[in-house]
């Protein structure tokens, strides 16, 4: 089934007879349009309008074969208002603001009714071009990663590695997919602890976070390496967090769910005394959006199928201590799982 299809299924489901998507990515997945700068898509049951404005003409008929209105609010909503009138149209609660639902109330004849994840639902399971173009995005990434793993020694500022990642990135002709996260010693309390002025030590355990985005799909990986010999008490937690890792990664499977992954990699890390340390879930889903579904948190009864791609990334923090994170890119197969992230992890 198309994307469309897929998605007049759920709007069935949902009892909405047209659908406004405003979520920059979920105008993308259903349109085909990339620009996040002006775009919405009405879903109708026989028709799918895309609404763009006079800046993006060209670009919307090259990329999107939706049947296409050039206009600007209030003409947007105009238009629209003459093909809602009289329907329950769904709207995207999460991707639109409360002034822009009064604007669509005061144009629309229409029962308006607040959805969620219509649309994100339907992009969970990866298409085989997506998937080629979030493991091409990886494969980005992991030679970059190679490239500046020399430079990650003590005396060179944190700031220093990530914009030579960011460069590599950009070089290699990807987007930088996130803020890079380069966290030494102490820093690598922070989970999101991205690069600062801090001049990596010896003996500092580094946490590298960072993605590609390449034709809109991200990769994601962690790496935590060390600098000089780090203290005993690092290297237990390394591989603490190591082992929680491998196992769950070697747990990912069709029908698996993201809570039972989670409690997995949380278990082994509570055997360790490190339960507390772990301060976030265990992954997410990727794809246009660095996070999505699933999700591989406590209690999630998101299910594993073929097609989807989540990353697999305990950690443990210890303020004042440090930290540790290893994550890899997991694609779900028919039978188990694919490691999309080759880059080889540190043993400690
Ligand atoms: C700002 S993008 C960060 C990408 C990173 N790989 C990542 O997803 N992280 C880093 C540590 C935790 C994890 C995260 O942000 N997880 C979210 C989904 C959570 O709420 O736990």
């Amino acid at each position: 089934m198309t994307v469309l299809e897929q998605l007049r299924a759920a709007m069935g489901q949902a009892g909405v007879g047209a659908l406004w998507v405003s979520g920059p990515a979920n105008v993308r997945a259903v349109s085909g349009f990339t620009s996040g700068g002006d775009g919405k898509v009405l879903v109708l049951e026989g028709d799918a309008i895309l609404y763009t404005d006079a800046r993006y003409t060209v670009q919307a008929r090259e990329e999107s074969a939706l049947t296409q209105v050039i206009a600007r609010p209030p003409e947007t909503y105009q238009d629209a208002a003459e093909r809602v009138r009289g329907l329950r149209v769904g709207f995207e609660a999460e991707h639109l603001t409360v002034a822009r639902l009064e604007d669509l109330r005061a144009h629309w004849d229409a029962e308006l009714v607040p959805t969620r994840g219509l649309v994100e639902r339907v992009r969970l399971v990866k298409s085989p071009g997506e998937v080629q173009a979030i493991r091409g995005a990886q494969a980005l990434a992991d030679r970059v990663f190679a490239e500046v793993r020399p430079m990650i020694r003590a005396g060179v500022r944190e700031l220093d590695v990530a914009l030579a990642l960011e460069l590599g990135l950009r070089r290699a002709g990807a987007e930088v997919g996130f803020d890079v996260i380069v966290a030494s010693g102490p820093r690598g309390a922070m989970p999101h602890g991205v690069a600062s002025e801090k001049v990596i030590e010896d003996g500092d355990l580094v946490t590298i976070d960072f993605g590609a985005r390449l034709r809109g799909y991200h990769s994601d990986m962690t790496r935590t390496v060390a600098v000089g010999t780090p203290s005993e008490e690092l290297r237990r937690v390394y591989n603490a967090v190591l082992e929680a890792e491998e196992a769950a990664v070697a747990a990912v499977r069709p029908g698996v769910t993201g809570g039972d992954l989670d409690a997995l990699a949380r278990g082994i890390l509570e055997r360790h005394g490190l339960g507390e340390a772990f301060a976030h879930s265990l992954g997410h889903g990727v794809g246009l959006n660095i996070h999505e579904g699933p999700s591989l948190r406590k209690g999630s009864e998101d299910v594993l199928e073929p097609g989807v791609v989540v990353t697999v990334e305990p950690g443990a923090y210890l303020p004042g201590v440090g930290g540790v994170r290893i994550e890899d890119l997991v694609l779900v197969t028919e039978t188990g799982y694919e490691v999309l992230s080759r880059t080889p992890k540190e043993r400690l």
